[in-house]
């Protein structure tokens, strides 16, 4: 799924309404949408409080309030009095608002005097038209709104929020359990320090106009579903352990032995046709007698000191690594002599920022950095949509693939092209799952997905798996290995 931007999504509701349907009936459309979803969601809600802003965010507000009544929810609407300067459609929802008797409409500043019990509050103050810090006024109302302990649900944007880019300062933005918005993710919602406002993020589809969406560019993608089923290639039935590639996983010292035994087994469940263990010698029992599937490669007694290379096999290097001088040189020696594209995570990443010799990793190469790994790599930044700007950067200077982890991972290819990742839970934030997911790429790879691919098939597969890891044994619980046993269940429910 494309993101745009404010400007962009404006042109594409312009787009929307010469094509056929006015800009009236959109915003009705737009406002139905949300009723639906609330009428499912929101059996019990006795009353909504609906917070409408002059635009048409407020516009949808007022629509939302009309039609909420008629399906026989209390509703009351709150507006500023004293300045009322609707936009059109806005203005028009308002006629339609004041014809109705039994919803009341207040001030702004009538806020604390509402009976707040079984009530719902609902953000239509702003949508994508905002372009400036909030005034004062404003800032106080959300703060009220934001002590009041009700459910809250944002339509479009949780007021404060840009659609794509930053704010200045945190201190007045709605916080909304739900986001309802329209037809596109936003910037602003996959990012931490913005995202953390939005709650659950509802996309309602309202039809806008699918040729501009097609043809208008945009470096963001959501990665989705119908993505993904595009990518997945099933298994040819007249094959064999060769036709689905060779992964060498290396990694592992004294006391890390567990990281890239996690690879190891990430990689075969998610259908590596030869895997192997590249380890010190200090893992070999653990190693052969947890995964026997895989082969072991002794390079060490404690550490990795070598590294062999073999032909047409897909290394996938770093986990449990640990950066002794042995195991560094063993890696320089290695990325001078082979020029294929791997994958580079943990202490691999480590080395190599340490020594800044980045011009050492292979062209479409993909590196799986955290945002500290990130940050030792490639300097820091203010914030995390400056890093995704530095990431664009430097995936384009190096020709890498940047998968830059966190809670929504973004990947970042060579042409700058940036897709961010919408599965997975914070039961994923434990040591480990990173290394998974090193496991789950290099096996991709391995088995010939284009590297671009498998950088989307590999996040979106491990994000999945962490979330039936976490509907099974809770996001405290499930374990890193737990989301390797689900890896099978989310093939299943591809195929
Ligand atoms: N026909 C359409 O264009 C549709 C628009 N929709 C709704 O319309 C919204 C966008 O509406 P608008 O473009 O009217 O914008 P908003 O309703 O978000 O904002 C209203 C206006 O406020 C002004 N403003 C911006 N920042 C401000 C600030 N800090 N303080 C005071 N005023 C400020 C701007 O001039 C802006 O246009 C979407 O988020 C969505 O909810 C939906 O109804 C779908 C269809
Ligand atoms: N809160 C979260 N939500 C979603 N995914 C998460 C969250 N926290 C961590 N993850 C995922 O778990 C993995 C953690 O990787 P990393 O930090 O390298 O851990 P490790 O120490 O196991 O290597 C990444 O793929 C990241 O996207
Ligand atoms: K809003």
């Amino acid at each position: 799924m494309k993101i745009l931007t404010a400007d962009q999504i404006k042109k594409c509701d312009s787009a929307t309404i010469e094509n056929g349907i006015s800009s009236i009936n959109l915003m009705e459309k737009a406002a139905n949408a949300c009723v639906d979803w609330i009428q499912v969601n929101f059996k019990q809600a006795k009353r909504f409080l609906i917070f409408c802003g002059q635009g048409n965010n407020g516009g949808d507000g007022l629509a939302i309030a009309r039609l909420l009544y008629e399906k026989g929810f209390d509703v009351e609407v709150f507006i500023e009095k004293n300045q009322m300067k609707f936009s059109a459609d806005a203005e028009i929802n308002f006629k339609r608002l004041k014809l109705i008797k039994g919803i009341d409409i207040n001030n702004f500043s009538d806020v604390l005097i509402v009976n707040n019990e079984k009530s719902v509050i609902v953000d239509a103050l702003f949508g994508y038209g905002l372009n400036r810090e909030l005034s004062n006024d404003f800032k106080n109302l959300i703060e009220k709104l934001n002590q009041i302990p009700v459910p809250k649900i944002s339509i479009d944007i949780p007021t404060g929020l840009y659609a794509d880019k930053i704010n200045e300062e945190e201190s007045a933005i709605f916080k909304a359990d739900f986001t309802l918005t329209f037809q596109f993710y936003k910037r602003s919602f996959l990012h931490p320090e913005t995202g953390k406002f939005c709650g659950k993020i509802e996309v309602l589809d309202i039809d806008l106009n699918s040729k501009f969406i097609d043809e208008v560019k945009t470096d963001y993608f959501v990665i989705d579903g119908s993505l993904i089923r595009k990518i997945y290639k099933p298994r040819e039935d007249f094959s064999n352990k060769g036709s689905f590639g060779k992964s060498i996983l290396i990694g592992g010292s004294y006391g890390k032995i567990g990281a890239v035994l996690m690879s190891t087994l990430s990689a075969l469940r998610t259908g590596s046709g030869l895997t192997f263990t590249m380890a010190p010698e200090c893992g070999n029992l653990i190693l052969q007698s947890q995964v026997p599937e895989a082969m072991f490669i002794g390079v060490g007694e404690k550490y990795v000191d070598d590294i062999e290379v073999q032909e047409k096999a897909v290394y996938g290097i770093g986990p449990g690594l640990g950066k002794e001088k042995q195991t560094q040189k063993a890696l320089f020696d290695f990325l001078k002599s082979y020029q294929n594209p791997m994958i580079l995570d943990a202490d691999a990443l480590n080395i190599l920022a340490e020594s800044q010799n980045l011009n050492l990793i292979p062209k479409n190469s993909v590196i799986t950095p955290h945002p500290l790994e990130f940050e030792r790599l490639f300097g820091k930044t203010q914030n995390s949509f400056d890093r995704i700007e530095l990431a664009k950067e430097k995936a384009e200077e190096l020709q890498i693939f940047i998968v830059l982890k966190d809670h929504h991972t973004a990947v970042i290819t060579p042409e700058r092209k940036v897709y961010y990742n919408i599965t997975g839970n914070s039961g994923m934030a434990k040591g480990g799952s990173g290394d998974v997911l090193t496991g789950i790429l290099t096996s991709l790879i391995s088995q010939k997905y284009d590297i671009e691919k498998a950088c989307l098939f590999g996040v979106w597969l491990h994000g999945k798996a962490g979330d039936l890891a976490a509907a099974e044994f809770s996001e405290e619980s499930m374990l890193p290995t737990d989301l390797i046993n689900k890896i099978g269940e989310v093939f299943q429910n591809l195929s």
